[in-house]
């Protein structure tokens, strides 16, 4: 995603108005500020669902400079950040003026595309670099000397610029998820030390349910009932994939379009509680401890917040 300059206070304000902001987030996005505002990158680090990429996208909206967005991929080599040739342009002149004689040229030139790191060095753009450990290490390299020296290397099929100086206004920010193990890389010492890393736990309640009431319409204390039992079944998870606040929106959302009492005598809201938070036990259900102990735990907690 691309967000140009005269796009970023229109996007900036439709993204705000569904941005829920408490003290929990406002410090977040304060000392974020602060530390890009000074020069240096910031990492969000978290579990699933524990707003990162909002998150990065409101902090980079918030400079005010146009923002580009690239996500980490493990088929990326360093040209795919950098930049590529995409293609040759081949130019033939055939020169017959004279009738007797035919003169022929032919001209091969390549085409050099800038990739999203280069851009936003080049105009000081702001980047999001969402999920960056899905890249290999090798393909990230490029970023020690742009974030240390503020130099960027260009490859040599670069029209003949084998060196930028990376704009003062650049600004980077990392999203990553240090539960996830499958398709992620373990990141450089020497980029981690480059960057802040801010570790991004749970939301706190008011937080967690203000974003389930902002996102599915329910009446406050309905989203209170939801958001107790999402975080009670969280905390007491014995697997490790865990609802995040997106079950909390998923109930909600469903209650609110079926018009539903969030009560435990009501076997129609029961049922979709227990479908969506009893699916993050599915992959265990070769093991009938933990489904049995999350069922009985559910029970337990719709007695607990919902009669
Ligand atoms: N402050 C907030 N206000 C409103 N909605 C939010 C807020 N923070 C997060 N959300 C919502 O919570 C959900 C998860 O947020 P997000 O996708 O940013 O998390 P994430 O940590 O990047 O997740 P993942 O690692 O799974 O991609 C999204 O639906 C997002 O819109």
């Amino acid at each position: 995603m691309f967000v140009g300059g005269e796009v970023v206070a229109y996007v900036d304000k439709a993204l705000n108005k569904d941005y829920v902001k408490t003290p929990f987030i406002n410090s977040i996005i304060n000392r974020s500020q602060n530390y890009l505002e000074a020069g240096f990158p910031v990492h969000f680090s978290g579990p699933a669902g524990t707003g990162k990429t909002t998150l990065a996208l409101i902090t980079a909206l918030a400079l005010g400079k146009p923002v580009i967005v690239t996500y980490g991929n493990d088929d990326f080599s360093h040209t795919d950040l950098i930049g590529s040739v995409v293609g040759f342009k081949k130019q033939i002149v055939r020169d017959n003026y004279v009738h007797s004689v035919m003169k022929s040229t032919d001209v091969f030139t390549t085409s050099w595309i800038d990739g999203a790191i280069t851009r936003a060095c080049k105009n000081g753009y702001t980047l999001i670099y969402d999920e960056f450990t899905r890249s290999r290490p090798e393909a990230n390299n490029v970023l020690l000397s742009v974030l240390e020296e503020k130099v960027m290397h260009l490859p040599n099929l670069a029209k003949g610029e084998k060196e930028i100086e990376v704009h003062p206004e650049f600004r980077v920010i990392f999203t990553s998820n240090p539960e996830e193990y499958a398709g992620v890389h373990k990141t450089q010492d020497a980029l981690k030390d480059r960057m802040i890393t801010l570790d991004l736990g749970e939301f706190d309640e008011e937080t967690e349910t203000k974003i389930v009431q902002l996102k599915s319409g329910v009446q406050w204390e309905t989203a209170q009932k939801i958001t107790a039992l999402v975080r009670g079944f969280r905390s007491n998870c014995q697997h490790s994939f865990k609802p995040t606040v997106r079950a909390g929106i998923m109930i909600a959302s469903v209650v609110s379009y079926l018009h539903l009492d969030p009560d435990r005598k009501n076997p129609h809201f029961c049922q979709i509680v227990s479908d969506i938070l009893m699916s993050t036990v599915l992959p265990h259900k070769n093991v009938p401890e933990i489904v049995e102990a999350g069922g009985k735990y559910l029970f337990e907690l719709l007695n607990m917040h919902c009669s």
